[in-house]
């Protein structure tokens, strides 16, 4: 008789204690399958009845979501996708930015022999998948990195949210770490204030101005409690005490505004059309609230509300990169990651 005896994977055996292997984690928002009508209405659908992002009844909202919003605004929003898609990789931004970090995440962990493994939010690949992913490799301790400055429970929990209900499903759970919020993480401060300053230097001419425009919330949201508007003013009051600039010189502003409801102020369109006729023509904005260029960066910022700026009289209107996958983004990464593996390694 033949005893097979399989040691449960990632245990170090023979060392007098039994430590599981670790892996990494990455969470994005995620994006949708393609530009058409379907995939996005798809992605939006499933976007859109999260109940942490719309918090209204759903006996309400899911009539009006699934009737007039989910016929009109997929064919408005897919050709905003359109002017930012990858034809040759067939995928938006954000998922070609999401999975460079998590690859070269993996490189940084490789002498550890942590995996390192990606998912989204909303569309593919799921967090489940992810999730499995890791556990096929045999980690049974999860470190969850959601790709999110600032915390929000319309982001950085939901993100969470779904790491938790993919464990719901299991018999035996891995151990999980969630990585805290960074807004003024001084990594990330000095990596997005260099960015400007690379901006500056390429530029023929000094900003006059630079606008840190932050994806917008209800106001409703932040009246509850949501520490998002505490977040983003300690990330933009970092960028001004590293770049020596204040109100004026660096404004805070709140873009991609959905619905009628008041969401947070000023609104970035509004505010850089008016730039120009208070003698403001030469700007730079910087988005610190995406880890990766996406839709709202590349399209509403860089197209949309460049084109409205040029139009009132603008003379030049520099878009700053997200951090995206360079070295100073993965390396701050990498620091987030490690200090949560403590012990774990
Ligand atoms: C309707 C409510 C929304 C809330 C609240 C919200 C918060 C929020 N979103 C991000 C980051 C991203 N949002 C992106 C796209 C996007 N956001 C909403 C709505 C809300 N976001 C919609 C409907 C969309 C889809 C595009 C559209 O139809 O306009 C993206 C880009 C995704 C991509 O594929 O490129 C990101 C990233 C944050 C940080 C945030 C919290 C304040
Ligand atoms: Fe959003
Ligand atoms: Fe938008």
């Amino acid at each position: 008789m033949v005893f097979h005896h399989i040691p449960p994977q990632g245990h170090l055996a023979g060392q007098g204690q039994t430590r599981g292997r670790p892996g990494l984690l990455l969470l994005n928002l995620g994006t949708p399958e393609g530009t058409g009508y379907r995939a996005v209405r798809r992605y939006l659908s499933e976007f859109l009845s999260d109940r942490r992002v719309i918090e209204g009844s759903p006996l309400f909202w899911q009539p009006l979501l699934q009737g007039v919003i989910l016929t009109t605004r997929p064919s408005r929003s897919g050709r905003a996708y359109a002017r930012v898609w990858d034809a040759e990789r067939n995928e938006s931004p954000l998922r070609t930015y999401t999975r460079h970090q998590a690859e070269k995440l993996a490189e940084q962990f490789a002498a550890d022999g942590v995996p390192v493994a990606w998912g989204m939010r909303y569309g593919r690949p799921s967090v489940a998948q992810a999730l499995r992913s890791l556990m096929e490799q045999g980690c049974d301790r999860i470190v969850c990195l959601p790709l999110y400055p600032q915390y929000s429970a319309t982001t950085t929990a939901t993100a969470n949210d779904q790491l938790f209900r993919a464990l719901m499903k299991l018999r035996n759970q891995p151990a999980i770490r969630t990585v805290p919020s960074f807004p003024d993480d001084p990594d990330f401060i000095t990596a997005v204030a260099s960015s400007i300053r690379e901006e500056q230097m390429n530029a023929e001419q000094p900003f006059q101005m630079v606008v840190a425009s932050f994806h917008g919330l209800p106001q409703q949201y932040v009246d509850k409690g949501d520490s998002y508007l505490a977040e983003c003013t300690r990330t933009v009051e970092g960028l001004r005490a590293t770049l020596g600039m204040d109100e004026t010189t660096l404004p805070m502003t709140f873009q991609s505004r959905f619905g009628p409801t008041k969401w947070l102020e000023p609104y970035t369109a509004p505010f850089i059309a008016g730039l120009p006729a208070k003698g403001i023509t030469r700007i730079a904005v910087v988005t610190p609230c995406f880890m990766a260029d996406c839709l709202e960066t590349l399209d509403e910022i860089g197209n949309e509300v460049r084109d409205e700026f040029m139009q009132a009289g603008g003379e030049s209107f520099t878009l700053v990169p997200c951090l995206n996958d360079s070295p100073a983004s993965i390396s701050l990464l990498e620091k987030l990651a490690r200090r949560e593996l403590l012990g774990w390694l």
